[in-house]
C-alpha cells in the first residue's frame, strides 16, 4: 500500500500500526506479542547501540554475555524479585519429544543469572568495582495486549549490572547511567524526558530505589517509562552473597576483618525506544525520522522529465543524481538515489515521506540549467531550491536543523500536555484533557493507591467522559528531580492534592503504557 489509510488523530493503534508495517519498520508474526524488526528499523536499534557503547565505555563498562536459559533454583534463589513476575516467566519443558528432568526459564531479566557468578568472581575489595553490561533479548510473557515495540514477549535491549564498595559509588553511577538513557532520547531520537526517582510503590522492588526517565505520548496523553537505572543497594549481594572484606575496616582480633556486602545497580533500556519514537514524531504521511539515526539521511529523487525528453536528456539527469549522492556520501551524509524507472516522482515521494526521510532532493532539467537542487524537509515540508555548489555543507546544516527543529517541536508538545495542578478536580479534567500532571503530594503508597482508584473512569460517576478516555487511572510516573517551584511546595503547609496531608514533593502522575 502507498500511504496511510487512517488519520493518527482519529484512529491512533491503528495508525501506529500502519505506520510500522508500511513504511517496513516492522511486521507481524505468527506468536502473538512477538514482532520481526526489518532493517529501517534495526538501523534505528544499531545506532542507538553504538551510541550507548560509547558512553559506558567511559565507565569503563565490559560487554560480556550470560546465557539465556536460568535454572529454576537460581531463579527462584530471589524470592521477592520474583513472586510479582512469576506469572512472566516463559518456561522450556521439553526436549524433542521428552520431559526436562527440571524446567529451565527463559531469562526475563539476568540478576538472578549473574549474581551467583558475582559471588564466585568478586573476592576481594580489589575486584571492585565491577561494571557488565549485555546486548540481548529477554522474553516476558505479559499478558496486557501487546503493542509493537512497547509491549512485546520478546525484546532487544541492554542490561548492565556493576558491584561497587560503596553507597557513594552506586549512588554517583546510577545518576550517570540516567543522563546517558537522557541523552539517547534527546540527542538521538528527538525526544524530551523528565527525568526522576519512582516511587516506593513504582520502584523495582528487589532494590532501594529506581531512577527513570518518563517519556510523553501527545497522541494519547500517556506517559512512558523510557528507561530506569536502579541503586539495588545490599538487597542482591546479601540475597547472592556478593562480600568482600571491608577495608576501611580495621582488622579486629586476629586478621579477621568486617565483611562488607558489595552495593550493586542494574540499567536497562530496550527497544520500546522505537515506539516512542514513531509515536511522538510520526504524522499522516508515516514516519518522521530524526536524521541522527535515519539510515537514508537525504534521497535524491529524478524529476521534471517526460515524454519530451530523449534518453541522452534523461542519463543528464540520472547522472547528476548520481553524482549529488557521491558528493553527499564523501561529506559523510547517508544518500541514496532512487532512480527506479517504473515509478513517477509522486509514487517516489510518497514512498520516501511513509519512510520518514529527512530530506528529499529533486534534481530535472530545469534545476541543473539553475545548478540548483530543490530540497523537501520531511518534518515540515518546506520546499526551498539549494544552490548544488557547496551541497555538503548545505544539506549538512539542514540535516542538524531538522533535528533540532523535531526536538523543540516535540518538547513544544510535551510542554503542552504537562500540566501543574493543585485541585483535585483539575487533575481528573487534566487526565481527560490527554495530559499528565505534576501534583502536589504526599509520597505515601497508599495515597498513590487512592488516587489511581479516584481517577480511573470508573470511579469518575457521571463525569463528562471522552468515550476513547482509557479507563485506567493515574499511577505515578516519578518524582521529578526538578521540583516545580510555581507555587512552591511549603512543607508543612502545602496540602496532598487528593489526602489533605502535607505534600512533601510534587508527584508527577498520569495515565500510562
Ligand atoms: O528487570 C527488572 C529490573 C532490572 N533488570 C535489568 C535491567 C534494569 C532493570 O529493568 C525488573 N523486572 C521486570 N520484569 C520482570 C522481572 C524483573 O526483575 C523478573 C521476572 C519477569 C518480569
Ligand atoms: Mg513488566
Amino acid at each position: 500500500k502507498l500511504g496511510l489509510d487512517v488519520a493518527k488523530e482519529e484512529d491512533f493503534s491503528r495508525w501506529y500500526q500502519q505506520v510500522l508495517t508500511r513504511s517496513e519498520m516492522l511486521d507481524y508474526y505468527d506468536i502473538s506479542g512477538c514482532y520481526i524488526i526489518r532493517p529501517w528499523a534495526y538501523h534505528v536499534w544499531q545506532t542507538i547501540q553504538e551510541y550507548f557503547d560509547v558512553k559506558i565505555k567511559t565507565m569503563q563498562v565490559k560487554n560480556c554475555y550470560f546465557p539465556m536459559f536460568v535454572s529454576a533454583r537460581a531463579l527462584e534463589q530471589e524470592k521477592n524479585h520474583i513472586e510479582g513476575f512469576a506469572p512472566e516467566v516463559a518456561w522450556v519443558t521439553k526436549a524433542g519429544s521428552s520431559d526436562l528432568d527440571e524446567p529451565i526459564a527463559i531469562r526475563p531479566t539476568s540478576e538472578t543469572v549473574m549474581y551467583p557468578y558475582f559471588s564466585k568472581w568478586i573476592r576481594s575489595h580489589r575486584d571492585l568495582p565491577l561494571r557488565l553490561n549485555q546486548w540481548c533479548s529477554v522474553v516476558r510473557w505479559e499478558f496486557k495486549n501487546p503493542q509493537p515495540f512497547l509491549r512485546t514477549r520478546e525484546f532487544l535491549w541492554q542490561e548492565g549490572h556493576c558491584a561497587y564498595l560503596t553507597k557513594d559509588d552506586a549512588d554517583t553511577e546510577t545518576r550517570r547511567i540516567l543522563t546517558y538513557y537522557k541523552s539517547v532520547y534527546e540527542h538521538l531520537l528527538a525526544v524530551p524526558m523528565i527525568d526522576g526517582v519512582k516511587s516506593e510503590k513504582e520502584k523495582f522492588a528487589g532494590g532501594l530505589y529506581t531512577t527513570t526517565v518518563e517519556g510523553f505520548i501527545p497522541a494519547t496523553g500517556r506517559g512512558i517509562q523510557a528507561a530506569t537505572s536502579h541503586n539495588l543497594g545490599q538487597s542482591f549481594s546479601k540475597m547472592f552473597n556478593v562480600v568482600v572484606e571491608d577495608p576501611n575496616s580495621p582488622a579486629n582480633a586476629g586478621n579477621e576483618s568486617a565483611k562488607l556486602n558489595v552495593w550493586q545497580t542494574s540499567w536497562g533500556l530496550s527497544t520500546r525506544t522505537l515506539g516512542v519514537m514513531v509515536m511522538v514524531h510520526g504524522d499522516n504521511k508515516g514516519l518522521v525520522m530524526p536524521p541522527r539515526v535515519s539510515e537514508i539521511q537525504v534521497i535524491v529523487i529524478p524529476t521534471g522529465l517526460t515524454v519530451k525528453h530523449d534518453n541522452a536528456a534523461r542519463q543528464v539527469v540520472y547522472d547528476a543524481c548520481s553524482d549529488l549522492v557521491t558528493r553527499l556520501l564523501n561529506a559523510g551524509i547517508r544518500a541514496e538515489a532512487d532512480l527506479r524507472d517504473n515509478y513517477t516522482p509522486g509514487f517516489k515521494y510518497n514512498h520516501w515521506e511513509l519512510r520518514g526521510v529527512p530530506i528529499r532532493l529533486e534534481i530535472g532539467p530545469k534545476d541543473l540549467e539553475k545548478n540548483s537542487t530543490l530540497s523537501v524537509r520531511r518534518d515540515t515540508f518546506a520546499k526551498n531550491a539549494l544552490p548544488l555548489e557547496n551541497i555538503e555543507t548545505t544539506v549538512a546544516d539542514l540535516l542538524e536543523q531538522i533535528q533540532s527543529d523535531m526536538f523543540i517541536k516535540a518538547t513544544r508538545e510535551r510542554d503542552a500536555g504537562l500540566k501543574t495542578i493543585t485541585k483535585w478536580d483539575d487533575f481528573i479534567t487534566a487526565l481527560n484533557n490527554k495530559c499528565i500532571c505534576l501534583i502536589p503530594w504526599c509520597n505515601t503508597t497508599e495515597c498513590e493507591d487512592e488516587i489511581k482508584e479516584r481517577s480511573s473512569r470508573a470511579e469518575l460517576g457521571d463525569e463528562p467522559q471522552d468515550e476513547k478516555a482509557p479507563s485506567m487511572g493515574a499511577k505515578s510516573l516519578c518524582i521529578p528531580f526538578l521540583q516545580p517551584t510555581n507555587p512552591p511546595i511549603e512543607q508543612g503547609v502545602t496540602k496532598c492534592i487528593q489526602c489533605d496531608k502535607h505534600a512533601t514533593v510534587y508527584g508527577l502522575f498520569g495515565r500510562s503504557y
